[in-house]
């Protein structure tokens, strides 16, 4: 059974079609990276794979359910990571994981014990009544982090975890996601950061016009081209332009 299977999953908003047709399946441990240009609905794909966004056609099965059918089942095993975090900032981290962790039926001592120890692993050293909205741009993102993997999810959908986070932060990150392929979970993640990819995913999806463009192993991919980027370009690259007229 497929952890993810996509059926011509399709998203229209008005006369933008930004999800054409998609059709993807992971197995149970995969790890994917998805990779697109500025706008080619990577988040809008991730919205509607963990309930945000309903599609306007297609299907989506996560972990042997039916999405549309079965929202709840669907959302109690996954964690996911949006593209503009949704914190509370009026919360404290502390308390933001609170309530994240309550929603998922977890008692306060492992929310808790879970969250000291995420924190401490990410590096997120904050007095604990420090607002979210007082957070930097990078410790939201790992608070938002934090909140997708704290009930212990089957399946991880990250949008671009890497956006804003320092080296350091970015490795031990790396080390987490690593370590959760190892123990079975299913994770997709998108990233403007084809290093990051190459080197973290063991599968790579490119969407361009919300179209899937190509799929596979990297060794699959890049039979033929030089680099990744050099493949990302091939798929998807545009026209060179010319040089700015008044510089
Ligand atoms: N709520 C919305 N209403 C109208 N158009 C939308 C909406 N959400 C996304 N779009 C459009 O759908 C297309 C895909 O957007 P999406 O955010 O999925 O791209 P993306 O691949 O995640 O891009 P980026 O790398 O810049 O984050 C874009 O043209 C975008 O303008």
């Amino acid at each position: 059974m497929p952890a993810l299977e996509l059926v011509s999953l399709t998203k229209r908003f008005g006369d933008k079609t930004a999800v054409d047709d998609l059709n993807l399946s992971l197995e149970p441990g995969a790890f994917l990276g998805l990779l697109g240009r500025n706008g080619a609905g990577k988040s809008t794909t991730l919205k509607m794979v963990t309930g945000l966004l309903n599609p306007t056609s297609g299907s989506i099965r996560v972990l042997g359910l039916d999405l549309a059918a079965d929202p709840l089942a669907v959302k109690r095993q996954i964690g996911a990571m949006p593209e503009d975090m949704a914190l509370l900032d009026m919360l404290s981290g502390p308390q933001y994981l609170r309530f994240v962790g309550r929603m998922y039926g977890l008692p306060d001592a492992l929310i808790d014990s879970r969250r000291e120890e995420l924190f401490d692993k990410l590096d997120l050293a904050v007095t604990p009544k420090t607002l979210l909205a007082d957070y930097s741009f990078g410790m939201k993102k790992k608070v938002a982090l934090c909140a997708a993997l704290i009930h212990a999810p089957r399946m991880v959908f990250l949008d671009e975890p890497f956006e804003g986070i320092d080296p350091v932060t970015s490795r031990t990150i790396k080390d987490i996601l690593h370590s959760l392929q190892q123990s079975g979970v299913t994770l997709v993640l998108t990233s403007h950061i084809l290093e990051v990819v190459e080197r973290l995913c063991p599968l790579i999806a490119i969407l361009d016009e919300g179209q899937l463009k190509g799929f596979g192993t990297l060794e699959e991919l890049r039979r033929g081209s030089e680099s990744l980027e050099q493949l990302f370009v091939d798929l998807v690259g545009g026209a060179q332009k010319g040089e700015l007229s008044w510089l």
